[in-house]
C-alpha cells in the first residue's frame, strides 16, 4: 500500500514530533531527512520529510518545500500536511505563509487552515491567540528566541504579515459544535473569500474534530496536535489498515552523551538539572568566532569521561547572555557557528563510540543530523510527549544511533536524566 499523508516539516524536532504522533495515532510512518533521491519505503501510511527550512531565506524554504512536495506526490500520497513550530516560529516575512501559500498554489488548493496547537504540550489556541501554557505566546519565553522572536500572540495578525491572501479564523464556539459545524464555517470562509484560517483549539477533543473537518483537504498547515485528528479519515474510509503501535527499536549499544543548542527556557532547566550530576563542557560563541579550536577542545574533554557516564555539552545560555553574543556577532552568524561546531563535535562523539545521542534544539538537530549523513530515522518509544528516541537508517551502512531529538521546550526538567530508561 501507498503512503496517504505526505508531511513536510520545517525542522528536524518537529518532523520527530509529528511522526511520533502519527506512529501513536495508528499510522506507519517513516521519517526522512531532506528530499530522498530514491524511490519511497514500502509500508509506510505516512511520510515525513524533515527540511531545515525554519529559518532558511524564505526563496530557499519555498524552493525546498515544493521539491518535497514533488517527491511526495510522486510517491503516491493524496493528503499533504505542512508541519511548523507549535510556538508558530517564524518573523514577519516567513517562513510559513509564504510556504504554505507556495504549496496551495502547487496543489490547486483554495483554502488551508493554520493550527499550530498542541494542548499535550500547552499549546492552546483560543479566538486566534497562541498560549505557551498559561500565558499568551507574546509573554512567553519566545518573545527572546535567539532567531525567531515572537512578539505577537494574535496569529491572525502574524500570519496577515506573511501571506498575499486573505486570513480568516474559525473560533472555539464554532469548533466546540464539532466536526460538520467546522467544515461549514470553512465553507463560509472560503466563499468570504479568505484562503487560511486560523483554528482555536483548546484540547485534543478539538483536535479530533478539526481533523474530521479536514477529511480531504489537499493541504492542512500546523503543528503536529492535527495529526491525532487525520488518521479517523483515512480508517473510516477503509483506506488504512488498523494498526497497533509498534514502538520497538533495534537493540543500540555504546555511550551516551547529549549536545545542546538550544536556549529555550525548558532546556535551559533540562540542562541545570544535568549539570548538576553529569559532566559538561560550554561552548563559548565568542571563542568560535575568534577561530580557537573548540571542537576539538570538547572531543579531547569528552574522550575522558564518556566511558564512565553521559556527558553534557551545551552552547545554551540566557537570553541577557545570547543577547550580548548577538549584539558582538550578529544572530545569524552566531547561530550559525555554534550550530557547525556541535554539529561537528556529534560527529567526533560518535566515532569515538557514542552510540545513543541526545541533541536539544530544532536548528541544532538539522545541522548534527546532517553531519551524521543520517538519511531516515525509524520511530520508537516516546519519552516525553512530542520526543520519541529514534533509530537512524544510514547512507553509509553504518550502525543505527539512537537518536533523540528534542524540541527546544518540550520535555520536563528531568528529560537529559531519565531519557536513557526508555531505551532499555
Ligand atoms: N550561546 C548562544 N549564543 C547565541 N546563539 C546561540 C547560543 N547557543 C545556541 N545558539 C543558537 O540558537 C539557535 C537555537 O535554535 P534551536 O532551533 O537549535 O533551538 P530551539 O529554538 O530552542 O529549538 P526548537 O526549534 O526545537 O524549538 C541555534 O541557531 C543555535 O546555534
Ligand atoms: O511543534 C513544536 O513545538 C515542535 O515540534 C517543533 O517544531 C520545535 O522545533
Amino acid at each position: 500500500m501507498t503512503a496517504m499523508l505526505g508531511c513536510i516539516a520545517d525542522d528536524f524536532t518537529g518532523g520527530t514530533d509529528l511522526a511520533g504522533m502519527l506512529v501513536k495515532a495508528g499510522m506507519r510512518t517513516v521519517q526522512l531527512i531532506g528530499v530522498p533521491d530514491g524511490p519511497p519505503p514500502a509500508d509506510a501510511d505516512a511520510l515525513v520529510i524533515a527540511l531545515k527550512s525554519r529559518t532558511s531565506p524564505v526563496e530557499e524554504a519555498v524552493a525546498e518545500s515544493l521539491a518535497a512536495l514533488r517527491w511526495l506526490r510522486q510517491a503516491g500520497c493524496r493528503q499533504f500536511y505542512f508541519k511548523y513550530c507549535s510556538t508558530f516560529d517564524s518573523t514577519p516575512r516567513g517562513n510559513i505563509g509564504p510556504v504554505a501559500e507556495a504549496l496551495m498554489q502547487a496543489l490547486g488548493a483554495d483554502f488551508t487552515i493554520a493550527c499550530p496547537a498542541l494542548p499535550a504540550n500547552g499549546r492552546t489556541i483560543y479566538l486566534g491567540h497562541l498560549f505557551v501554557g498559561d500565558v499568551l505566546l507574546s509573554e512567553s519565553g519566545m518573545r527572546s528566541h535567539p532567531l525567531t522572536p515572537m512578539t505577537d500572540a494574535n496569529l491572525v495578525r502574524v500570519l496577515r504579515q506573511q501571506v498575499s491572501q486573505s486570513v480568516g479564523l474559525v473560533d472555539h464556539a464554532t469548533v466546540s459544535l464539532g466536526g460538520a459545524a467546522i467544515r461549514e464555517r470553512f465553507t463560509a470562509l472560503r466563499q468570504q473569500g479568505h484562503a487560511l484560517a486560523v483554528v482555536d483549539a483548546v484540547s485534543d477533543a478539538d483536535l479530533m474534530e478539526i481533523g474530521a473537518a479536514c477529511a480531504g483537504m489537499a493541504l492542512v498547515t500546523g503543528g503536529s496536535g492535527i495529526a491525532l485528528g487525520l488518521p479517523q479519515n483515512f480508517l473510516s474510509q477503509g483506506l488504512l489498515a488498523p494498526y497497533t503501535v509498534a514502538d520497538a527499536l533495534p537493540a543500540t549499544g555504546g555511550l551516551r552523551a547529549v549536545v545542546s543548542g538550544s536556549c529555550s527556557p525548558a532546556t535551559q532547566k533540562q540542562v541545570e538539572a544535568m549539570r548538576a550530576r553529569h559532566p559538561s563542557f560550554r561552548i563559548d560563541p565568542i571563542q568560535l568566532a575568534r577561530g580557537d579550536d573548540v571542537v576539538s577542545a570538547a572531543l579531547d574533554w569528552a574522550s575522558g569521561r564518556l566511558a564512565q557516564q553521559p556527558v553534557l555539552i551545551y552552547a545554551t545560555a540566557t537570553p541577557d547572555e545570547v543577547r550580548q553574543v548577538q549584539a558582538e556577532l550578529g544572530a545569524g552568524q552566531a547561530g550559525d557557528l555554534v550550530e557547525k561546531a556541535l554539529a561537528a563535535i556529534a560527529f567526533g562523539l560518535v566515532r569515538a563510540g557514542v552510540g545513543q545521542l541526545i541533541v536539544a534544539g530544532g536548528e541544532t538537530s538539522g545541522a548534527v543530523v546532517k553531519a551524521l549523513g543520517v538519511r531516515g530515522l525509524r520511530i520508537g518509544p516516546e519519552i516525553d510527549p512530542g520526543v520519541p528516541w529514534t533509530s537512524t537508517v544510514q547512507d553509509d551502512g553504518a550502525q543505527p544511533l539512537a537518536l533523540a531529538l528534542k524540541s527546544g521546550n518540550f520535555g520536563s526538567e528531568n528529560f537529559f536524566l531519565k531519557a536513557w530508561d526508555r531505551l532499555q
